[in-house]
């Protein structure tokens, strides 16, 4: 027996941020989406031990990898003795802002519970997501939704326009921890309306979408790494509607009308320190 997943990377069409927990978590409203750039994970039955091997862009193979601790969590919980051999295909920018981990850490447990045919539903891993991190339980559920909680709690939204997204990846990471540290939350600048995105996202109109794009991190990270501003003005230049930074960076996003635009954009971008992906929201 042999299941094979893609797990979908996501950008966040918007992000407010609404306050500080004690626990140094934040409470959160945004509007996530998923995008059609993925990895590969694929899952064979195996007697007692649980591997993994990566291919594709680098990221550690052992015990801190996202994909391991979900199938630790799982078998922990379902109380199965079983195991397995995952491989995985790494495609997604890792520490991009792109839920790259979190996508990883859901599809292994979707493709485990069928695999070890545990008969769990989506709400039991929805309660186990949150163990893994934030960004978890979106990507079990998929497609465009507004999260709010520190993430888990999502209220799922009509399919968007298949828009065309490009992305643009500078060399370097961004710890989320640290954007959310150097947050001020008396100083947010321009906050997102999420009811008007709703509606511009219900009305498939590109423009309006583009109009609402904010993200209150995105001045935080900005004041890191400052070059991210050049890269959100040449994204602009070479086209796109609407551009906007993802999550808590450095991937910057910039939306077109279809995936044939979004080439086009691409093409006449020269940005040779920078990881340029054609995708498409889904
Ligand atoms: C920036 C986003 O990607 C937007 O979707 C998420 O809010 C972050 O989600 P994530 O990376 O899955 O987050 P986690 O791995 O759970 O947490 C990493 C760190 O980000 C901070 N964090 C994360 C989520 C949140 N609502 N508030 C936070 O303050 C915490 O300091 C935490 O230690
Ligand atoms: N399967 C995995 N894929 C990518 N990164 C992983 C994985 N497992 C563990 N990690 C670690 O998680 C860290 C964050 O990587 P990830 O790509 O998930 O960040 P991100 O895209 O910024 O996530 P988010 O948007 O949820 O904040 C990296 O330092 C990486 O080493």
């Amino acid at each position: 027996m042999s299941v094979t997943l893609r797990a979908h990377a996501k950008i966040n069409l918007t992000l407010d941020v609404l306050a500080r927990r004690p626990d140094g978590y934040h409470e959160v409203e945004m509007i996530m989406q998923s995008i059609e750039l993925h990895d590969t994970l694929n899952f064979n039955i195996a007697q007692k031990d649980i591997t993994l091997m990566v291919t594709g862009l680098p990221v550690p193979e052992g015990a801190d990898n996202l994909v391991l601790k979900a199938a630790h969590l799982l078998r922990e919980f379902s109380g199965t003795e079983l195991g397995a051999t995952i491989s995985l295909n790494k495609k997604i920018p890792v520490a991009a802002g792109l839920a790259g981990g979190s996508t990883d850490a859901a599809a292994t447990m979707l493709g485990l519970n069928q695999l070890w045919n545990l008969g769990l539903q989506r709400d039991d891993l929805m309660g186990l997501a949150l163990q893994l991190g934030a960004d978890v339980s979106f990507c079990l559920l998929g497609g465009t939704a507004i999260a709010r909680g520190i993430g888990e709690v999502l209220s799922p939204l009509a399919s968007a326009p298949r828009f065309g997204v490009v992305l643009v990846k500078p060399s370097f990471g961004i710890s989320t921890k640290d954007v959310y540290q150097n947050l001020s939350l008396d100083n947010l600048g321009l906050r997102p309306n999420t009811s008007a995105m709703v509606r511009a996202l219900g009305e498939g109109n590109l423009k309006q979408v583009a109009g609402e794009l904010v993200n209150v991190l995105e001045s935080v990270t900005i004041q890191i790494k400052p070059e991210l501003n050049e890269l959100k003005t040449k994204l602009k230049k070479a086209g796109c509607q609407g551009v906007l930074m993802s999550g808590s960076g450095p991937t910057i996003f910039g939306l077109t009308a279809d995936m044939k635009s979004a080439v086009e954009v691409a093409k006449g971008l020269d940005l040779p320190d920078c990881q340029v992906l054609v995708t498409g929201m889904i």
